[in-house]
């Protein structure tokens, strides 16, 4: 879990968290697709903006932070609440580009459990209650980040790819979820996972359910 130093989240904090705004690309209550919590309902939150821009990226639409309109946090997470859910997802995008402070101090304040998934790329921020660190070459993950996370989810294509799993799983903490996941539009990556995770046991394998399901 990470938490802003000293901090604790009380009931009913300053309401002017309700009026930061974030750019939006989709919000969405669905089943959580992926990881360590794939087949938990949770509310979904995709902020804009992606400085990343992995080639294989599977929602590119989010990566201009101007083509999505900014939305207060008091509505984003009466959206949240009124869903029924119980774990919010923040998502991009890359969500680390905001300061999370305000919308994850709202969302636990009204009783969510907070998960993020993110490259790691840019500092970390608000209350988070699961990290999934999905790192990439492109914008490696900060030093900072490691210490706090509770899952490595690595996208595999090729074998340099699990090389690159590897170098990252050293920098977790010893109880970190290890989990290699396959590049959707790429099968062949499907063979090299089995056959690494075969020889592997301490590494998973987590795949895009939701794709599966064809749920959002
Ligand atoms: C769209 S990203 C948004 C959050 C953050 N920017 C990140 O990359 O972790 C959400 C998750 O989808 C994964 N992902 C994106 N495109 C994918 C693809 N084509 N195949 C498999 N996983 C993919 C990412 O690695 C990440 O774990
Ligand atoms: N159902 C569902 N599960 C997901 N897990 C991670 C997702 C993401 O795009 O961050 C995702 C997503 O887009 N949909
Ligand atoms: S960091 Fe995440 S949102 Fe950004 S391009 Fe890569 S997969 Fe897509
Ligand atoms: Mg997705």
């Amino acid at each position: 879990m990470y938490s802003l130093k000293g901090h604790k989240v009380k009931k009913k904090s300053a309401s002017k968290f309700d009026e930061v705004e974030y750019p939006l690309m989709e919000d969405f209550y669905t089943i959580q697709g992926e990881g360590a919590h794939t087949g938990k309902p949770s509310y979904f939150i995709r902020l804009a903006g992606c400085d990343v821009q992995c080639w294989w990226c599977d929602v590119k639409d989010s990566w201009d932070e101007s083509k999505h309109p900014r939305i207060k946090t008091r509505e984003i997470v009466s959206r949240a609440v009124d869903s029924g859910a119980t774990f919010a997802v923040i998502t991009g995008g890359e969500p680390l580009l905001h300061n999370l402070e305000p919308l994850t101090v709202r969302l636990k304040e009204n009783g969510l459990q907070v998960h993020i998934e993110t490259s790691g790329s840019s500092p970390l921020s608000g209350h988070l209650d699961w990290i999934t660190l999905s790192p990439k070459r492109f914008k490696k993950p900060l030093d900072e980040v490691f210490p706090y996370v509770d899952e490595l989810k690595v996208v595999v294509l090729k074998n340099k790819d699990i090389e690159w799993a590897e170098l990252n799983a050293e920098k977790c903490p010893g109880n970190t979820r290890l989990l290699l996941q396959p590049e959707w539009d790429t099968p062949s990556s499907v063979d090299l996972i089995v056959d690494y995770v075969k020889k592997n046991p301490e590494w998973g394998i987590s795949l895009q359910t939701h794709k599966y399901l064809n749920v959002p």
